[in-house]
């Protein structure tokens, strides 16, 4: 991750000044480079993850690149997003401490790659990313939105050609982006505006970590159209831009940062086989072939 004083942000400074957003895995990745660059541009952040050690370096490093009499803009806390009860802890800290909360980047996640899953795997997965993004909204709609509006994004994944050997994320990403489109619309008369972002493959050190290394990644290549892997920066972009002002009349909407790879080719091969049953499952209809 690059040094705090290194933040590269298009958007003009104290963009968000005033603001308190919740990001959930903000310590490392993706969730790392939104915190840095929301912080950058003024707002207070909130970084919360199961692993308070991560949480409380990079809450160190990042107020370590701000001017001392602006410091500090980033909070560590602990809470592991599939338990209810310290969801609805961590919304309660940021209002009581900060005093509102405008914005809920719903970031914290992740899988493991599985052909055949178990039920407890199954659950893990779905609970984490589902469960736990919804636990996340409804909380901070319950503590604070409902009565001041704000704005929610939620990072969910490729999933759009189904997700083989991750089945269980793409369900439950799939899952994420319904509801997303549900709230939008039970909210939107309480002026909260609520969107995902879907990164492609995007690489960060503690990303490639979980699948063994850089060169899993970098297997993907070929099947993104811009023969290249995207960086955490690209996508925290549009998580600001989704947050801030500019997006005003957006809702209910997903932006794709994946540099074309949902629509080209899926990573996943069918192996040859002959185990289709012929035409209305009649072999004499194999003759119209
Ligand atoms: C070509 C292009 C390519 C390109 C390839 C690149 C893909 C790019 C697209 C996506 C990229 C990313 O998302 S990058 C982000 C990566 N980061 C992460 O995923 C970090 C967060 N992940 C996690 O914490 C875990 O994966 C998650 C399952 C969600 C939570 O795990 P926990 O350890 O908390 O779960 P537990 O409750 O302890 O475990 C429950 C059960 O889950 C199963 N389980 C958990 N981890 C497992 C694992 N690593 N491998 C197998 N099985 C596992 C076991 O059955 C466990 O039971 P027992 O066996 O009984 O214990
Ligand atoms: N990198 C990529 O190519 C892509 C990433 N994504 C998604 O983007 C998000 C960020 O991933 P990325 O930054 O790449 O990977 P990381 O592994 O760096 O980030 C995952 C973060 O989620 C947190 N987290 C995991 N489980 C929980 C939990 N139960 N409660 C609270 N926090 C949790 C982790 O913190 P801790 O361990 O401290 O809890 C960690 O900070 C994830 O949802 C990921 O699946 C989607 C598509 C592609």
């Amino acid at each position: 991750m690059a040094a705090a004083s290194m933040i590269r942000s298009v958007f003009k400074k104290e963009l968000f000044s005033g603001k308190v957003a919740i990001v959930t895995g903000g310590a490392t990745g993706l969730g790392r480079a939104i915190t840095e660059e929301l912080s950058s541009l003024g707002c207070k952040v909130v970084i919360a993850s199961r692993r308070l050690e991560n949480l409380e370096k990079a809450a160190q490093e990042i107020n370590e690149a701000i001017p001392i009499s602006l410091r500090p803009r980033v909070f560590p806390y602990q809470c592991n997003i599939r338990n209810e009860e310290q969801v609805k802890s961590l919304m309660k800290y940021t209002i009581d401490t900060h005093g509102a909360l405008d914005y809920l980047v719903n970031n914290g996640g992740g899988q493991f790659a599985s052909p055949a899953i178990s039920a407890k795997g199954w659950l893990a997965v779905v609970e984490t990313n589902l469960t736990g993004t919804f636990y996340c909204c409804k909380h901070a709609y319950n503590e604070w939105m409902a009565g001041h509006g704000g704005a929610i994004v939620n990072i969910i994944a490729d999933m759009y050609k189904g997700f083989p050997n991750m089945a269980h994320t793409g369900a439950a990403r799939a899952g994420v982006q319904n509801l997303m489109m549900s709230l939008a619309l039970e909210w939107a008369d309480c002026g909260i505006r609520i969107n995902c972002v879907s990164p492609g493959i995007i690489y960060s050190e503690t990303a490639a970590k979980n699948y063994g290394g850089r060169h899993v990644f970098d297997e993907g290549l070929h099947i993104i159209p811009a023969k290249r892997l995207g960086i955490p920066e690209e996508v925290s972009g549009a998580v600001c831009f989704l947050l801030s002002p500019a997006a005003s009349y957006i809702t209910g909407t997903t932006i794709k940062v994946d540099g074309g790879q949902s629509f080209y080719r899926s990573p996943f091969t069918i192996p040859e086989h002959n185990s289709f049953p012929p035409p209305l499952e009649d072999p004499e209809l194999n003759s119209k072939l």
